[in-house]
């Protein structure tokens, strides 16, 4: 499987990097785009580094294609250099309309790109008050950990185009999200207003000395948690409704809506004791983790999720499904820009060992890989194979140099060595690309035979692909020849034979 080539990287600026920002940097980022973050907090960039350096060991675990390359990260001194010549903006500051609007207006003094505003509460006609563009101005509220959560609350108003929205579900789904499109613009859309009727009746509980903040999240993780994961609250009640459905469920449930079992929009008193009496429960609890390692916990578990809903098709795991189709697709269309004698791969999960790192099969399959593009590049590829002949392998010697792990990309190239009308002798070396340069990770010395495959024996290689193999041994004659080409097993320090060996 080669990488997929993103056409031309895009540029996504992002004002704000804090929690959110920096999860947006990262989805951008492993995307494939281009980013620009600004945040005058001079600890901006440290976090937002921690928070991608969390998405790079997440993220590529659930893409079964690999994602594109990486884009290019920089941290701007000014707004008005992050948001040049950006695609998109993405506002992502403290939860202030004073400050928004200041923040939005900075941005449309520097740029006409479409600007998603991460607000947890603000509805899009708010934030677009006293706007120079304001059509251009909607809410993209996206779920911690942006770069794992797939969906993004999309609201626009009614100044925004209908067709600017649809232009930003398309950007959102490249980018493997989930955008839902919000139909009335209302305070914290949707996901929030569930959220804080579900946060205000846990702060009555604590406040009622009823439970904990430790038991209250028991009760969520051992019980409907893992059911909302899947089917949220409408499908799992409908089968809580036994074969009778939603309409016996409403019947039977309905009525204690009325009694009422919560406390429904009644908050409780917001004292310091309440705040102090949550945040100790909430140390006792978790306290001897830190933000970090749970932050980890937390990607590792979504990630198993994520996987199991993937593999069964279903929820969320559709979603990422798409997108790997989405990637498999552009992958196809690309296929041609690959450069002839370099093999581009991604490191997938299903590649990993119990060892945690690339399994030693794959090692051959990545060679494999590249020994076919460079057989395309002289002429021996499919078609040549559909015709009659192909290349088979004799013998490879195998070298593991370095690990590679899920998401690691390797670059595979061809040397050739020597060749006959019949014998083909390749040196593969296995690079993987990183900020200080390319670390080998495995070399690969190959015997191919040329083959009549209907006689089942070796024969003379073609004329055209004869002359395209000369052309490209000459050329790689100028290379260096590798000091380890006909190394054999054990050369390097050779183990004493066993007693009475041969
Ligand atoms: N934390 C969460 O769970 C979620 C938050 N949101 C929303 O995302 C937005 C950001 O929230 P968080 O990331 O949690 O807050 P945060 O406090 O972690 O980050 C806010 C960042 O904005 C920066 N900032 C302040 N003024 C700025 C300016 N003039 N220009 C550029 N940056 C500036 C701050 O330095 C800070 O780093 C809010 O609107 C919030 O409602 C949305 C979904 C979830
Ligand atoms: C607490 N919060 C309102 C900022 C939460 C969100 O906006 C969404 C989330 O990630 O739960």
């Amino acid at each position: 499987m080669t990488a997929p080539q993103i056409q031309s990287p895009r540029k996504a600026a992002i004002i704000g990097g804090g929690v959110i920002g920096g999860g947006w940097a990262a989805r951008f980022l492993l995307n494939g785009w281009d980013v620009a973050v600004f945040d005058p907090d001079p600890q901006a960039e440290r976090r937002v580094g921690e928070v991608i350096a969390n998405a790079r060991a997440a993220l590529p675990a659930l893409s079964d294609t690999g994602l594109p390359p990486e884009g290019r990260l920089s941290f701007a001194s000014t707004l008005a250099e992050a948001v040049t010549g950006a695609d998109y903006v993405q506002e992502s500051v403290s939860e202030r309309l004073d400050l928004k609007h200041r923040v939005l207006a900075e941005i449309q003094a520097a740029s006409d790109a479409p600007i998603g505003s991460s607000t947890s509460g603000f509805k899009p006609s708010e934030l677009q008050q006293g706007a120079r563009a304001p059509g251009r101005i909607f809410v993209a509220h996206p779920f911690n950990p942006v770069y794992l959560l797939p969906l993004v609350e999309l609201v626009p108003s009614a100044a925004t185009p209908p067709d600017e929205v649809a232009q930003v579900q398309a950007l959102l789904r490249d980018i493997g999200m989930f955008p839902l499109l919000v139909r009335k613009e209302i305070d914290a859309h949707i996901g929030d207003r569930l959220l804080e009727a579900l946060w205000r009746e846990a702060l009555w509980l604590v406040h009622d000395g009823i439970a904990t903040t430790e038991e209250i999240d028991d009760v969520i993780r051992f019980s409907f948690g893992l059911r909302w994961a899947q089917m949220g609250l409408f499908e799992t009640y409908r089968i809580a409704g036994g074969e009778a459905g939603m309409r016996h469920f409403m019947a039977q449930f309905g009525p204690a809506l009325a009694w009422p079992w919560s406390k429904l929009t009644d908050t409780p008193p917001f004292t310091e004791a309440l705040v102090d009496r949550i945040a100790s429960q909430s140390d006792a609890q978790s306290g001897h983790h830190s933000i970090r390692d749970l932050e980890r916990i937390r990607d590792d578990n979504l990630v198993a999720f994520l996987r199991a809903l993937k593999d069964r098709d279903w929820g969320a795991g559709r979603i990422l499904n798409a997108h790997d189709q989405l990637l498999a697709e552009r992958d196809v269309q690309n296929a041609t820009q690959h450069v002839a004698n370099e093999t581009e791969l991604v490191v997938l999960p299903s590649w990993i060992d119990y060892n945690g790192h690339m399994t030693e099969s794959r090692y051959l399959f990545a060679g494999s890989q590249t020994v076919d593009q460079f057989l395309a590049s002289i002429g021996a590829g499919l078609d040549y194979v559909r015709d009659g002949h192909s290349y088979y392998t004799a013998e490879t010697h195998l070298r593991h140099l370095a690990e590679a792990r899920a998401g690691d990309r390797i670059t595979g190239r061809v040397q050739v060595l020597g060749h006959d009308d019949k014998r083909l002798h390749l040196w593969i070396s296995l690079v993987r690309p990183g900020p200080d340069g390319e670390t080998e990770i495995a070399t690969l010395e190959q015997m191919l035979l040329h083959v009549d495959m209907a006689a089942g024996r070796t024969c003379p290689a073609g004329a055209s692909v004869l002359a395209q193999l000369a052309a490209r041994a000459a050329s790689d004659a100028a290379r260096p020849r590798p000091a380890a080409a006909g190394r054999h097993v054990g050369a390097g320090r050779p183990l004493p034979q066993p007693e009475g060996a041969a």
